[in-house]
Order: C-alpha cells, then structure tokens, then sequence
C-alpha cells in the first residue's frame, strides 16, 4: 500500500498521478478508511467474521477478463460515487488505485497490491482505477447479498442519509494534512 496526493494533472486516470506527498496511514484512519494487509485468506476471513460478513465475490478487471467493456467499467468505477454500505476489497492479484476524498476535497490516492485489505466507511466519496497494467484481482465482501449500487456525486448524494453520517463522525476529530 502507498498512499499519496493525487497530483490532478492531466493524464491517464491509470497513470501514477503522485505529487510526491504522501499521506500517512493515521490520515487514512481519520478519514475512516482501514486498511490492512493479509498474507492469506484467513486473516479475510477474521475481518469477515469479525464485521458480520456473509458474502463474497471475486471480480477481475481486466481487457482479457472484460473484452470490450473493459475500458467502459473502468470508467465507470472512475465516476465519484459512495455507497450506503461499506465497501470491502482485497486484493487477490495485480494491483489498482483507491482514490478517497479528503476533509478539505482533494484527492488521496492510495495504491494497493496483491494482500491489500482496504474498508471503506460508507459515504465517502471515491472512485477506483486500474493501474497503467490494467490488472486488478479483487474479492469483494458482502453483509448480505453481492449487489454494486454506486450513487454518483450530486446534489442528491451531498443530501444522503448515509453522506451526513459519514460526515458527522468525522466532526470534532482533528483532521490534519
Ligand atoms: C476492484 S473492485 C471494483 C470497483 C468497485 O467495486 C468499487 O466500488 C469502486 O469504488
Ligand atoms: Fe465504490
């Protein structure tokens, strides 16, 4: 894992886009983002267990995986979005690109690997990517039944139940950059 300021020039969403600050893992967790890593599947199935997770799925975004549609999801996953639960990744293979919304609205990027365990509270704003190798493995956890529902950045998401909660536990917490 390596987690930087997104640079916001112009490019490949898939390229690097490092300003060369990075951003420490307490940041992350002040944002309400865990991550951790696990060597095997056990230390999944601890996290799982642990927050009352029943399902899984794996998901391999790629061209041979995807074909023709490949570059169509991957822009897709790029729009900012939240969702009203959390959103749990680990990385089974390949590598990609987390980018999370900071307090003050910038881009945090954070670039995770085979192992990576990434939770996302939910309404956070963010938004994924393949890196420049176009190779992402990752198995996907579920409280319940295995659904995406993605609500695209609006007028209507600043005003979600789910956005002012995220919102109000992050209140009080010294957030620094
Ligand atoms: C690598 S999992 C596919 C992307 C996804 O599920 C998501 O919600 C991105 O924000
Ligand atoms: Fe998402």
């Amino acid at each position: 894992m390596k987690a930087y300021w997104f640079d916001n020039l112009p490019g490949d969403q898939r390229e690097p886009h490092n300003s060369g600050r990075d951003v420490p893992a307490s940041y992350l967790s002040d944002l309400g983002v865990i991550y951790e890593h696990c060597a095997d599947v056990s230390g999944v199935d601890a996290i799982a267990t642990s927050r009352q997770y029943k399902n899984r799925d794996e998901i391999t975004v790629s061209p041979e995986k995807m074909g023709d549609i490949y570059e169509e999801k991957v822009k897709s996953f790029f729009h900012e979005h939240l969702h009203e639960d959390e959103e749990i990744r680990y990385i089974l293979d390949g590598a990609g690109y987390f980018d999370v919304r900071s307090e003050g609205d910038d881009w945090v990027r954070i670039w995770l690997e085979k192992g990576d365990l990434i939770v996302l509270p939910s309404g956070i704003y963010h938004r994924f990517t393949t890196d420049e190798k176009n190779y992402t493995k990752a198995m996907r956890l579920f409280k319940d039944e295995p659904k995406w529902t993605p609500l695209n950045r609006g007028d209507e998401t600043d005003g979600n139940q789910f956005r002012k909660e995220y919102l109000k536990a992050r209140e009080g917490l010294a957030v620094g950059q």
